[in-house]
């Protein structure tokens, strides 16, 4: 400080459960990361566009990872816990015994995961319907969201699995109920992913209307009828049992949670810009785009009124920043689908073997991918390499804008070569299409009534130079990246320290714990190329689309 006192250190644990593995981070109330850890988890797809977890085998990875990030620490000194967690759907029975998502029978598998598609015929059905709720998600309800997931339950397990179910949880709500015994549910989740609105609460009618006139029979005791803002201290703390586990002392504060990509953004968009030469400095905050980049992308976009954007989701109030809509455009994968496309290419055992070799000292994929492309950009900047190659990401659907979960992946300007130049332009070509995908994005909510000015990414992907690099010149934004890497960590361990009392509300702990790092500005001098490939990337879709009209004429 100042006058040169220490302040007495205060720490808090954050975790965060991804879609392939859980973190946890020790953090101080300054926002430094003192200790991280991970621990993978187990995914099963049984069949095509069905994705399981575990929820006792992610609770387990939950309890790996806090011990080890409390290692040699002064158990006292642990203020608070605060958990984030993809938005998948947890099913326990009336004792909060696991309960089978799956024909098999396998009550292991009880959690149906945030990109799971098995529910297309429910959600069709349930968009049909044009219930007044679906204004609050872009018009459209996605099929990853938790409505279409339970009626698709109710229809196809009704004894397994459905008549047999007490409780569904979003996964963040179930790791705070995990820790403390409180079911009480996050205004994040259930705003964001269940139809939940902060002003008006459940809307009967749209379950009755859907055919899941149960929940509202009785009361909403299976899906939630108590709702805390993120951050706010849940009963007595920790149990004891759970302290036990997780290495931690009982009562110790636990927050309400958040889904990962909107702790993403409270771990990001609130810092502290000034002297970085960023033209957000003299603006609002709602000028800022928090981007999660995971396995997907999360676009988390604030504003003071509600904007409501075709195919966006949205506008959700208070579900990130309280007091402040949210608007969450989304691409469903994106790490995922970098790591497909790699790792499918003939030449990918090549790769790997140059990655790890001695001389190469152990370089991630990516990283000796970057290089590569370095090497054989020769005079031209390295996005030019795409001239004749132009991919289209939708490998999973598309997420925003479009709100289209038929598109496909496209790619053309394939030639008969396999080799490691191929494979790297292919990825080179992967990563600007999910940047224009960015784009595409901005310009919807821009047209809405947003007014974007700069990047704040975070996540898996934000460790990738060339990933950042080509948002920024894609959009022609600059790109903030925060201080700590592990940005959703730190949105985590806000949430902590908000449930401990420390801080009077999440604003302030998100200006005193979240800081800039790295600024990457645009190279303006290659728009007019990235303007030439935008155009491409957007007929690419409609010629998507024209290719399925004539399929399905006459
Ligand atoms: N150092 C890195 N360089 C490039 N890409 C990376 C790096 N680390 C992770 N990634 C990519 O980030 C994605 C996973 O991000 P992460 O935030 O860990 O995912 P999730 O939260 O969905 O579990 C993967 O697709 C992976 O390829
Ligand atoms: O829908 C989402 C957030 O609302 C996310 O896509 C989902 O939670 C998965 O996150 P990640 O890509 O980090 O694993």
């Amino acid at each position: 400080t100042m006058s040169g006192e220490e302040e007495p250190r205060c720490y808090y644990v954050g975790v965060d459960v991804g879609t392939g593995s859980v973190r946890a981070a020790l953090v101080d109330q300054r926002g430094v990361l003192l200790a991280f850890a991970d621990q993978p988890i187990k995914k099963w797809e049984p069949q095509f566009n069905h994705h399981e977890q575990s929820s006792e085998d992610i609770w387990a990875a939950c309890c790996v990872v806090t011990k080890k990030v409390v290692q040699g620490i002064d158990l006292n000194q642990i203020r608070g816990l605060g958990f984030d967690a993809t938005c998948s759907l947890v099913v326990l029975d009336k004792q909060f015994r696991p309960l089978p998502v799956n024909h098999e029978g396998d009550s292991h598998r009880n959690v149906i995961m945030w990109l799971d598609h098995r529910a297309v015929n429910q959600v069709h059905r349930i968009n049909e319907t044009k219930h007044s709720v679906l204004q609050y998600v872009g018009g459209v309800m996605s099929v990853e969201m938790q409505a279409p997931k339970l009626l698709w339950l109710k229809e196809n397990l009704r004894e397994t699995c459905w008549d047999k179910a007490g409780h569904f949880f979003d996964l963040p709500d179930f790791l705070s109920w995990k820790a403390t015994g409180v079911t009480a549910r996050s205004l994040c989740s259930l705003v964001c992913k269940w139809t939940y609105s902060a002003e008006k609460g459940w809307d009967d009618s749209f379950w009755k209307m859907i055919g899941l006139e149960d929940f509202v029979a009785d009361n909403y005791n299976k899906i939630g009828n108590q709702v805390l803002p993120p951050g706010t201290s849940l009963g007595s703390g920790l149990t004891p049992e759970a302290a036990k586990e997780l290495g931690l002392r009982p009562g110790v504060p636990v927050a309400a949670s958040l889904i990962d990509a909107h702790a993403g953004g409270l771990g990001v968009i609130g810092a502290d810009v000034r002297g970085h030469g960023l033209i957000c400095e003299g603006q609002p905050v709602t000028s800022r785009l928090a981007i999660i980049c995971g396995t997907s992308s999360c676009h988390m976009g604030i504003s003071k009124d509600p904007i409501f954007v075709p195919g966006v989701w949205g506008p959700y109030f208070s579900a990130m920043v309280p007091g402040f809509w949210l608007n969450e455009g989304g691409q469903s994968v994106t790490g995922k689908l970098i790591d497909y496309l790699v790792q499918g290419h003939p030449a990918f055992p090549e790769l790997q073997a140059n990655a790890t070799s001695t001389e190469t000292r152990c370089q991630s994929i990516y990283a000796y991918l970057n290089s590569h492309l370095d090497l054989i950009k020769k005079a031209e900047p390295v996005g030019f390499l795409t001239v004749d190659l132009h991919v289209w990401p939708d490998f999973h659907g598309n997420r925003s804008p479009l709100a289209d979960l038929t598109l496909k992946g496209m790619v053309t300007g394939l030639k008969l070569s396999q080799d490691l130049d191929d494979l790297a332009i292919l990825y080179l070509a992967t990563v600007q299409a999910i940047a224009f995908g960015t784009r595409f994005i901005i310009e919807a909510m821009e047209a809405a009534g947003h007014s974007i000015s700069t990047l704040f990414l975070c996540g898996g992907l934000s460790k990738n130079p060339l990933f950042v690099q080509m948002h920024a010149d894609i959009t022609g934004m600059s790109v903030v990246l925060s201080q700590e890497v592990e940005s959703v960590l730190v949105g985590a361990a806000i949430l902590g320290a908000c449930a401990s009392g420390d801080f009077t509300s999440v604003q302030e702990a998100m200006a005193r714990m979240s800081k800039v790092g790295k600024v990457v500005f645009p190279r303006l001098e290659d728009k007019k190329y990235y303007d030439k490939k935008y155009q491409v990337f957007l007929k690419l879709v409609e010629h998507q689309k024209e290719y399925s009209a004539i399929m399905s004429g006459d």
